[in-house]
């Protein structure tokens, strides 16, 4: 069975489509990263898949079967972000003892060692947190699941840098230990990068590539050459960036084909992107960037 299928999955807000054909199946134990520019629909189709929100038409099913107001769903599947709540009559060590009740892998050992590791005070309400702190606990909730589809919606929000490393270094001794569907959003493609098995790229509500990280870096390419040249063995490819380095040369991101490659044989000097910067460039929409503004 696939842990996710959506198929068209289309979401309109009053007159806006945040979503307008996302087309997707998870069905491996993977880390999947959730990639997009702002705006993209990467907290919408996350809302969707959790069942916090219906679709405007087309199919999703996730373990099989709808996931909106579905407790099975629920009980399997875990969204962490930053719109998390827990209830205040609660202190954090009651709040973490209750969560065996509803997620019946949690792993109240971890949980306890994570928290006392971050030094978050467990007779804290949750309310109390600083925002750095709550994003703490939201994750080690969120973690201590073990939920068979866990979700992460810029989890590492509001974190320091030394906690997020120690979060993403947690994240995946945990994942190895109980492999499970995860899906990632997150800005900082660069920062995770190497947590990352596949990435599934968004773009203006539209899945516009699901590939492992080496097909991802692997999808364009820079090449810097004689602007002459370059424009003859460009013609007709698709260009995401182009840029003059001086009167005779140039550097554009293009998409990698045979032609590109024979562009190389011939001359053309080669740049291979990270997976961070082939989002990037396959995501904007000016050739040249923001130098597009101070022309
Ligand atoms: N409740 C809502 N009502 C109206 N429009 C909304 C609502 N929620 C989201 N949108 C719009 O839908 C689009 C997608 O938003 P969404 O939050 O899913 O994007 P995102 O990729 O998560 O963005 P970011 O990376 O900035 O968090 C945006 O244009 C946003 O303004």
């Amino acid at each position: 069975m696939k842990t996710i299928e959506c198929r068209e999955v289309k979401k309109k807000y009053s007159n806006m489509n945040a979503l307008e054909d996302i087309t997707f199946e998870l069905s491996d134990q993977k880390i999947t990263g959730l990639i997009g520019r702002n705006g993209a629909g990467k907290t919408t189709l996350l809302k969707i898949l959790t069942g916090f929100i219906m679709p405007s038409s087309g199919e999703v099913c996730v373990f099989g079967r709808n996931p909106y107001n579905d407790l099975l769903v629920s009980a399997n599947s875990i969204l962490v972000d930053d719109q998390m709540t827990f209830p205040d009559s609660l202190n954090l060590e009651e709040i973490l003892n209750l969560a065996p009740t509803f997620y019946k892998k949690w792993d109240a050992e971890l949980a306890k060692r994570l928290l006392n590791y971050f030094k978050i005070n467990p007779k804290l309400k949750y309310s109390n947190l600083s925002k750095g702190a709550s994003a703490t606990f939201n994750l080690i909730f969120g973690l201590s699941t073990h939920c068979e589809l866990t979700m992460l919606d810029e989890p590492m929000n509001g974190m320091d840098e030394a906690v997020r490393t120690d979060f993403y270094r947690a994240l995946l001794k945990d994942y190895i230990a109980h492999p499970r569907s995860i899906l990632i959003s997150s800005h900082h493609l660069a920062e995770i990068e190497h947590l990352l098995e596949d990435i599934l790229l968004v773009h203006q509500g539209k899945v516009i590539l699901h590939q492992s990280l080496d097909e991802i870096r692997d999808y364009a390419v820079g090449l810097q050459w004689t602007t002459a040249d370059l424009d003859k063995w460009t013609a007709g490819e698709e260009i995401y960036y182009s840029k003059q380095i001086d009167s005779e040369r140039k550097y554009v991101v293009v998409k990698n084909t045979s032609t590109i490659e024979k562009a190389c044989a011939e001359g053309a000097s080669i740049q291979s992107l990270s997976a961070s910067d082939v989002c990037m460039y396959v995501t904007s929409d000016t050739k040249e960037g923001i130098d597009d503004v101070f022309k």
